[in-house]
C-alpha cells in the first residue's frame, strides 16, 4: 500500500487563543512506498510524533490529505478510519503503553485481529529476545523489555505498514539492532515501514532518509 501526503498543516491554539496558533507541521508532502524503510529524523520537538500521527489516522490535519492508494483516509468516518488501521496499521508509539496487570503474551495477543494467533506471538516473543519473561506481568518488565513488547504487539497482525516512533529509544545496543533488523525484514517481506528517530545508527538500516526541521520536511541530503 502506498501512502500519499499532500500539504500537511498541523497547527496548536496557544492558550486557547484563537489569534495565537503554533504552527507544528508545515505543508508537509510525502509519499511512503511499500517494500521500503522510510526513516524521519529530527531533533526533539521538531514535529515527526505529529507528522506520523497524521499519517497513520491518528489526527485529522487541519488541511492537506492522506491517500492509502486510492482512499482519501480523512474523508471517511471515524469508524472506518479505525477499522481501516486495526486492519492496516502496525503503530509502535512513544513511552509506556501496555496494560500494567496483563502478560507479554496477553499484551500482544489483545491486539490480535484475528482472535488469538498463539504462534505468531510465541515467534515475535522469541524473536524480540523476550521468551524468558513471556509470564511476567507488564509491570514486572524493564523500559526496554515493555518496548520490545509494544513493537511485537503492533506487528502482530501483520501490518502492511508499520509506522515506529522513537522505536530503540530505551534499548541497548544489541537490540536497537534486533529492533532495526526486524523492521527491515518487515519492509523486505513487503510493508511500508516508517521510523521517526534521534538514532543515527537508523541510518544503516534506511532506505530512503528525510530530515524534520521546525515543521518542515526535506529529502535529507545524505540520501542513500
Ligand atoms: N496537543 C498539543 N498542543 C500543543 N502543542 C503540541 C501538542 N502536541 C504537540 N505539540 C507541540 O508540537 C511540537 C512537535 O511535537 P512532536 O511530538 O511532534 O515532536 P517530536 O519531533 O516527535 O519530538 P520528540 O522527538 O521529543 O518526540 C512540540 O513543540 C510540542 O510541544
Amino acid at each position: 500500500m502506498t501512502i500519499d501526503a499532500k500539504n500537511i498543516l498541523v497547527s496548536y491554539t496557544k492558550n486557547g487563543k484563537k489569534d495565537n496558533t503554533i504552527s507544528i507541521i508545515n505543508s508537509v508532502d510525502i509519499t511512503i512506498v511499500p517494500g521500503k524503510v522510510t526513516v524521519i529524523f529530527g531533533r526533539s520537538g521538531s514535529g515527526k510524533t505529529t507528522l506520523i500521527s497524521v499519517l497513520a489516522g491518528l489526527l485529522k490535519p487541519q488541511e492537506g490529505s492522506v491517500l492509502y492508494d486510492d482512499i482519501d483516509l480523512y474523508q471517511q468516518n471515524d469508524d472506518f478510519i479505525s477499522d481501516f488501521r486495526s486492519k492496516n496499521i502496525g503503530f509502535i508509539p512513544q513511552g509506556q503503553s501496555l496494560l500494567s496487570n496483563l502478560t507479554i503474551k496477553e499484551n500482544i495477543l489483545l491486539a490480535n485481529n484475528n482472535g488469538n494467533d498463539s504462534d505468531r506471538a510465541e515467534e515475535l516473543i522469541e524473536l524480540l529476545g523476550l521468551s524468558e519473561r513471556e509470564e511476567y506481568l507488564s509491570s514486572q518488565l524493564s523500559g526496554g523489555e515493555l518496548r520490545r513488547c509494544a513493537i511485537a504487539r503492533a506487528l502482530i497482525n501483520q501490518p502492511s505498514v508499520v509506522f515506529a516512533d522513537e522505536p530503540t529509544g530505551d534499548l541497548d545496543d544489541d537490540n536497537t539492532q534486533i529492533v532495526f533488523e526486524l523492521l527491515r525484514q518487515k519492509a523486505k517481506d513487503g510493508a511500508a515501514v516508517v521510523i521517526v528517530t534521534h538514532d543515527e545508527s537508523a541510518y544503516n538500516y534506511a532506505d530512503i532518509v528525510y530530515r524534520m526541521d521546525g515543521g518542515v520536511l526535506a529529502l535529507s541530503d545524505t540520501q542513500k
